[in-house]
């Protein structure tokens, strides 16, 4: 037996002993659960039996409250042991079927012994309770083995660096108790398994790389100094992949203060939000909570307009043909999106404070409570160095106020007794009630036709002032509406506010369109978030303190509009943006002028650290060669050395040629084990078409902006919705130059070839588009 051999023994044996302590503490704890489990439900069910309830006196209230407190308190540290038993039991099952990837064998300055150190995605104890058998991946020392290589290392704690020597590194892939593989390696986490791990076929869901996390990425993942992190990392770095690892870092790191529900991540689009899903869960963490962009405009302005969406603006831009409407259109967007509308949106909100206010006059029965220009009167005579959310605030009372002594009035009006007429007897009986509970310790009762009919008016008119009551609590006098079309139709009060930029190109027929829409109760994407922003300058940002980190995935896709409303809206939280410039799909996107700047301007250089990441890891040498030859700048972008077939081109001089190529294509991908494919088009319009033509000849599954979550199988998807995810084959629909004709493409037509894992086969109708010409790749096959 060669000394591999008596290595791979000695270390089966570890794993043997080591699954099997886990499977007897895993027994025991099951068993613990159950206890804690029937307890809990027993004191739930047995509560009030427990507590003693008397509300006769001060003194048996007082004894009353104490035994519901004793007994709540049982009942909840009952809970809470369970809780905690059932973390812990998760975290066993997942050990039991892979206790560790990793060791590492150090040796701590001026100590004699060598310490091995084995990874797992939890710690786990020896019955000593002392003796770590396994260390969790998150763990100060476990960072050597991400970060160090054989040789002199070190790694930081709490209380400062600890230094010595890292006399062996070894991975291990552990299979139900089996190792399947192991490898002793050398700087970085060693190929051997990195292709393993890249060299299976994708799924629906994202994995975790607890395992093969490389050193650039644990960089990210471990970095806690800067209030802003940016991670610019090309297609396929392992952005999002960091960004989870990245919260499980955080959630262990700070257990005792952070919770999942304390982190948000902005997806680019819903069904991305079930495709990472199972990341934390499989590395025994709660998911943090999940939403887009779009959602959050949705919950906030729905109600008032019929908001586009960002699929819908690309989806119109893509189809549009070259002329006056794309060219307004992407001026409008450019514009809107940019830090000059941003600094332009302030101004305004400056010079608000001194004139141009808007509102809505109170009115109760098509009667005038309070005009506009007594409100107007009224706002600007507040002290002017009150902000002007709190100015809204003071208008507020003071509306209330004036609302309360007109109810009062409004008790003698002759509707109001028709209304007490009108009360039926269940009413009038409710009203009686409420009565008396208002009026216990008072004199109380309907003792004479006079009170009766009062405390019935003062009932009657409150309860028809309750909508205009709400309405005036939710500020909605301040009319934001009338305020964001005066911008579009007071070129004055714009060359005011618009400052250094002046008048951008096509504003006055951008302007047109603005306003018609808005007329129309539609706010197109672009309009969104500015107005959001206005409004919330005006009557003050809704924030939420208790999110603590919030993560942008696909950062290139906001504006910088977009950006400074999320910080304002957590003000508490530190940010993670994880991003590509080239990736940037959206009109709106370029206003990111192909630069971090404004993302590096958002908290300021100081507080803003910027990762790069440049090694691309989903996609085999081949794919990545071809694609990062579309890119200006792609030379940077280092393939990770795994090698397959070469993109595949292939002309067609018909569309009946093309769907006959395509669908002996993904026939033959399926027969080679290709399951998890993908036909991307360019829009949901032409998703459909194929879909419709291809769909009896083929089990393909469509997907559209409602589809919640991704399936495996043959999908048809449009190139916007593609993002993020990736599939083992990418079939692309049509490549040609008819089809993909715009220099601003360019970017989606590389994130849809980016998308690939293990092959990329390219279709066109015709002449194949520039981007594809860009590459240098020549060959093309000639559908017969
Ligand atoms: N260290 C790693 N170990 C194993 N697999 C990895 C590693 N890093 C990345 N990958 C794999 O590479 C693929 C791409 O990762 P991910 O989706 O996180 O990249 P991304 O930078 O967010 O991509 P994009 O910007 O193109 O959407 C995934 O399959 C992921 O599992």
């Amino acid at each position: 037996m060669d000394l591999n051999d008596q290595q791979w023994q000695h270390e089966q044996r570890r794993v043997d002993q080591v699954t099997e302590k886990i499977a007897v503490r895993k027994g025991a704890l099951e068993a613990e659960v159950g206890v804690v489990r029937s307890d809990v439900v027993e004191l739930r069910k047995d509560f009030w039996d427990e507590v003693r309830v008397n509300f006769s006196s001060a003194d048996d209230l007082g004894e009353t409250s104490t035994s519901l407190r004793q007994q709540s308190q049982v009942l909840s540290e009952r809970e809470r042991a369970h809780l905690q038993s059932s973390e812990t039991l998760k975290k066993l099952k997942l050990l039991s079927k892979s206790p560790y990837f990793g060791r590492i064998d150090f040796k701590e300055n001026g100590d004699e012994r060598t310490e091995q150190i084995y990874l797992g995605i939890a710690s786990f104890l020896d019955d000593d309770q002392e003796t770590f058998l396994i260390y969790d991946w998150r763990a100060p020392v476990s960072s050597l083995y991400y970060d160090g290589a054989p040789g002199p290392a070190s790694y930081q704690t709490p209380s400062g660096e600890i230094g010595g020597t890292m006399e062996l590194k070894r991975q291990f892939a552990i299979r139900d108790g089996h190792i399947k593989a192991m490898f002793d390696t050398g700087v970085t986490i060693g190929d051997e398994l990195l292709q393993q791990v890249l060299s299976h076929s994708s799924d629906h869901q994202m994995k975790s790389i607890v395992a093969t996390i490389q050193k650039e990425q644990n960089a990210v993942i471990r970095n806690d100094k800067s209030r802003m992190l940016v991670v610019q990392g090309a297609a396929g770095s392992g952005k999002t992949s960091a960004a989870l690892q990245r919260v499980a870092y955080l959630l262990y790191k700070y257990r005792e203060t952070l919770k999942a529900d304390q982190i948000i991540l902005f997806s680019p689009n819903p069904m991305f939000n079930s495709y990472v899903s199972s990341v934390l869960p499989e590395l025994g963490e709660d998911n943090m909570l999940q939403t887009t962009f779009q959602a959050y405009l949705e919950h906030r302005l729905s109600r008032e307009f019929d908001l586009e969406d960002v699929f819908s603006q690309l989806e119109s831009i893509l189809k549009a043909e070259d002329g006056p409407w794309l060219k307004v259109k992407r001026a409008s967007i450019g514009y809107k999106s940019s830090t000059h509308f941003l600094e332009t949106i302030r101004r305004y909100k400056d010079d608000l404070e001194q004139t141009g206010m808007k509102f809505k006059p109170v009115r109760f029965k098509g009667r005038l409570i309070v005009s506009e220009e007594v409100m107007l009167e009224k706002f600007y005579s507040f002290d002017p160095a009150v902000r002007l959310a709190n100015r809204v605030e003071l208008m507020r009372d003071w509306l209330l106020k004036e609302l309360a002594r007109f109810a009062k009035n409004e008790r003698t009006a002759s509707w109001v007794d028709d209304q007490i007429e009108l009360l039926d007897p269940d009413e009038y009986q409710k009203a009686y009630t409420r009565m008396r509970r208002k009026q216990t310790g008072k004199d109380a009762g309907f003792d004479d036709y006079e009170r009766e009919r009062s405390l019935l008016a003062k009932m009657v008119v409150n309860e028809w002032l309750k909508p205009v009551r709400k309405w005036i609590k939710r500020k909605r006098f301040v009319d934001v509406k009338a305020m964001y079309i005066e911008l579009f139709t007071n070129r004055e009060l714009f060359l005011r506010v618009s400052g250094e930029a002046g008048i951008p190109d096509e504003w006055d027929e951008a302007s047109r369109q603005t306003v018609s829409m808005i007329q129309e109760g539609k706010l197109a994407y672009e309009d969104v978030t500015p107005y959001l922003y206005l409004e919330d300058l005006v009557k003050g940002f809704r924030v939420n303190n208790v999110i603590r980190h919030v993560f942008i995935d696909e950062v290139q896709d906001y504006s910088p509009f977009q950006l400074e409303y999320v910080k304002r809206i957590f003000p508490r939280a530190r940010m993670t943006a994880l991003g590509d410039l080239n990736q940037g799909i959206y009109a709106h996107t370029n206003a990111l002028g192909g630069s971090l700047e404004s993302l590096t301007q958002l908290y300021g250089a100081e507080d803003t650290e910027v990762v790069s990441l440049t090694r691309s890891y989903r996609s085999t040498l081949e794919i990545v060669d071809f694609t990062r030859g579309m890119m200006p700048g792609g030379e940077s972008i280092i393939p990770f050395n795994r090698s397959g077939e070469k993109p595949l081109i292939q002309l067609a001089d018909s569309r009946e040629k093309l769907h006959r190529g395509i669908v002996e294509d993904i026939r033959h991908l399926n027969g080679q084990g290709y399951e998890h494919t993908a036909i991307i088009c360019k829009t949901a319009e032409e998703c459909e078409q194929v879909y419709d033509s291809l769909k009896d000849e083929l089990p393909l599954k469509k997907i559209s902006k409602t589809t919640p979550s991704f399936v495996t199988g043959t999908l048809v998807i449009p190139s916007y919705l593609a993002k993020g995810v990736e599939f083992d084959a990418v079939v692309i629909y049509d490549a040609s130059e008819n089809s993909y004709f715009r220099e601003s493409e360019r970017k989606l037509f590389y994130t849809v070839c980016t998308r690939a894992m293990h092959l990329l086969h390219i279709h066109s109708l015709g002449t194949p588009c520039r981007f594809i010409r860009d590459t240098g790749e020549e060959k093309y096959i000639v559908q017969p």
